[in-house]
């Protein structure tokens, strides 16, 4: 496969060109950069010297870059993605787009406008969400797939059994979770400073977050009516990980066995989902560099509610991790090419 990166500077970026160096079937064509067009990524990225000998092309080439390349990554900060999708559909109608951002993640355009301040622009593209294990079957046959957020992968994952098992309380779900700075991007920004991160841990845009709608919205679809939820993200001083701790009152006289039978049934045969199980403690030390979503969940007999734990990569699962994944399953090879490497530990 002839493989394009967008925004091949950005920690997305590099993360897809970190895992594709190892995929047996990825040949990267183009990686672009608006800010350093004509360096050599080495450069940029010393880490990747000797998997790479390339340089950055620009959204200049654009047409050209579509035209020879089946897929086409977008690691672009939201606003950015859907001309370049637009573009380049026009210029090579067989292309496949797979966007790391969060402009084709929405079905409701009304509600990315809403919460994104910006207008929709390709609004007529098929675009399908990327959340390889609720949606594989449609993921096969898309062009676009907007792939999902990085809190929002760890929530939902967490979430949709009780969800669909119908097993919780539609108006209790609290999620509360923490990210590493790396979720932030690369860009320079006062909130991500050394100083600003180590030994603190602070929440931010609590009841305001954009992965709300988005977690709405899936969970929604789920349950067959809408919801919302309490949604809180915190920033904690590590490089990459992200903690989900979900929260919601159980349905009365669901049993402690339904809730394991809900997870196990939805989940047993996915490679990437890995159930530690009622009690088990998810961390994220154990996802590290990885694909994997570990999940365990609790019962607090005392309040009734069942609290349910995700922890991921949010560069990995989170971003260009189920990116690969979802370009697997779009390509009809086996899903884990690519990314069945085991965590970085300790
Ligand atoms: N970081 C994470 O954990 C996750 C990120 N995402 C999403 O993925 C996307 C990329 O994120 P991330 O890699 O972290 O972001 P970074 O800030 O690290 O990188 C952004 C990239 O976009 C390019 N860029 C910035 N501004 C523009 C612009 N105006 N026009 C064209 N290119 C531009 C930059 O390239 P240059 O300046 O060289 O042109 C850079 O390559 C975002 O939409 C983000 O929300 C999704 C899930 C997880
Ligand atoms: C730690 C941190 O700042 N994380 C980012 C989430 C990154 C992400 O996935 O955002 P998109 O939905 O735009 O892709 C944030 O809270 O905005």
């Amino acid at each position: 496969m002839k493989i394009s990166i967008v925004g091949a500077t950005g920690y997305t970026g590099a993360e897809l060109l970190r895992i594709l160096a190892s995929h047996p079937a990825a040949e990267v064509l183009y990686i672009t950069s608006e800010s350093q067009p004509g360096t050599d990524i080495n450069e940029v990225y010393p880490h990747l010297t000797r998997f790479y000998n390339k340089t950055l092309a620009s959204l200049a080439d654009l047409d050209k870059i579509a035209i020879e390349s089946d897929v086409i990554f977008i690691g672009l900060p939201h606003g950015h993605a859907m001309e370049v999708g637009r573009k380049a559909t026009a210029a090579n109608p067989n292309i496949r787009i797979i966007d790391l951002g969060a402009d084709y993640r929405f079905k409701n355009h009304d509600v990315y406008e809403q919460w994104y301040k910006v207008p929709h622009t390709h609004k007529e593209a098929q675009a399908v969400y990327g959340l390889t294990e609720l949606n594989r079957s449609q993921v096969r046959e898309a062009a676009i797939v907007g792939n999902p957020g990085c809190y929002t992968t760890a929530s939902i994952l967490a979430l949709a059994p009780l969800v669909q098992h119908k097993l919780i309380d539609l108006t209790s779900i609290i999620v509360d979770a923490k990210s590493g700075v790396s979720g932030a991007g690369r860009s320079l920004s006062l909130g991500s400073h050394f100083t600003e991160v180590f030994e603190s841990v602070k929440a931010y845009n609590v009841a305001g977050h954009r992965h709300t709608p988005e977690i709405e919205a899936v969970l929604g679809e789920l349950a067959g009516e809408e919801l919302v939820i309490s949604f809180t993200p915190h920033l904690i001083p590590m490089p990459r990980g992200i903690l989900s701790t979900c929260y919601a009152r159980l349905k009365e006289g669901v049993s402690p066995e339904k809730v394991d039978e809900a997870y196990d049934s939805m989940y047993g045969s996915e490679y990437f989902i890995r159930l530690l199980g009622r009690g088990g403690y998810p961390a994220t030390k154990n996802t590290r560099g990885t694909n994997f979503c570990d999940l365990g969940w609790h019962i607090d007999k005392r309040t009734g509610r069942v609290i349910a734990i995700a922890a991921i990569d949010n560069l990995v699962k989170g971003a260009a991790g189920q990116a690969i994944q979802n370009m697997n399953v779009m390509f009809k090879m086996e899903e884990r090419t690519g990314l069945d490497n085991a965590p970085l530990y300790p």
